[in-house]
C-alpha cells in the first residue's frame, strides 16, 4: 500500500528543497523509521509499472526526505537491476551520507536528469563524479563505507544534493548545456 503519493511530494519553489537538512540521530525515532520505510516503499511501488499506473506515480530511483517536506539527512535509493537480470547494484536508505572521496573524472547521463520535485524538463548534461566513496549509516545505525561508480554513483549524488538544498539543474551549464569536459564519462 503506497503511503507517499505524488500529492505528498514537494515541488521546486518550496523553500524546504533549498535548505541544509538536519543530521539524523540514532536509534531512529518511530517517525524516522516509518519515513525510511515509506520512502523505500514509494520507490518499490513506483518501479512496478502496474502499481505505478494504479497510484498515478512518477517512477523514481531515489527519494530524499526533503522531497516529502522533512528536512532530515535521509534518502532512499533503489537502483533497478539491469534488464538482463541480476540484482540491484545499490539499494538502501542512506542516512547522514558523506562522500569521503571521489574520482577526478566526471560522469553524466546522456539523457540528462529529472527530479520528482521538478515538474519541468530541464535539458542538459548534469556533470557529477563518475566514482565515489560513500560513507553513510543505514536504518539500524550501522556505518557503511562503499565505492560506487557510474549510474549508482550518479543517483546517490542526486539524492545527497537534495540533503544540501541542491537540485540537478544547478549543475547544468545553461550557456552550453550539452558540453562537458572531454574526459567526462557519458552513459545511458
Ligand atoms: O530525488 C529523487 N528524484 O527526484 C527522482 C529522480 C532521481 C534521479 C533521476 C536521474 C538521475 C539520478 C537520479
Ligand atoms: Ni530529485
Amino acid at each position: 500500500m503506497v503511503l507517499i503519493l505524488m500529492k505528498d511530494i514537494v515541488r521546486d519553489g518550496d523553500p524546504v528543497l533549498r535548505q541544509e537538512a538536519a543530521q539524523v540521530s540514532f536509534p531512529l525515532s518511530e517517525e524516522d523509521q516509518k519515513l525510511a520505510d515509506d520512502m523505500m516503499e514509494y520507490l518499490v511501488v513506483s518501479q512496478d509499472p502496474e502499481q505505478c499506473e494504479k497510484y498515478g506515480l512518477r517512477a523514481g530511483v531515489g527519494l530524499a526526505a526533503p522531497q516529502v517536506g522533512v528536512s532530515k539527512m535521509m534518502a532512499a535509493v533503489l537502483v533497478p537491476a539491469p534488464e538482463d537480470g541480476g540484482k540491484s547494484p545499490f539499494t538502501d536508505v542512506i542516512i547522514n551520507p558523506v562522500i569521503i572521496s571521489h574520482s577526478v573524472q566526471a560522469g553524466a547521463l546522456t539523457e540528462g536528469e529529472g527530479c520528482l520535485s521538478v515538474d519541468k524538463d530541464v535539458p542538459g548534461f548534469v556533470p557529477r563524479h563518475d566514482r565515489i566513496t560513500l560513507r553513510y549509516q543505514d536504518t539500524t545505525g550501522e556505518t557503511h563505507k562503499i565505492r560506487l561508480k557510474h549510474y549508482p554513483a550518479i543517483v546517490c549524488q542526486h539524492e545527497i544534493d537534495h540533503l544540501h538544498g541542491v537540485l540537478f539543474y544547478d549543475h547544468i551549464d545553461h550557456e552550453h548545456p550539452f558540453e562537458v569536459s572531454d574526459d567526462t564519462v557519458l552513459f545511458e
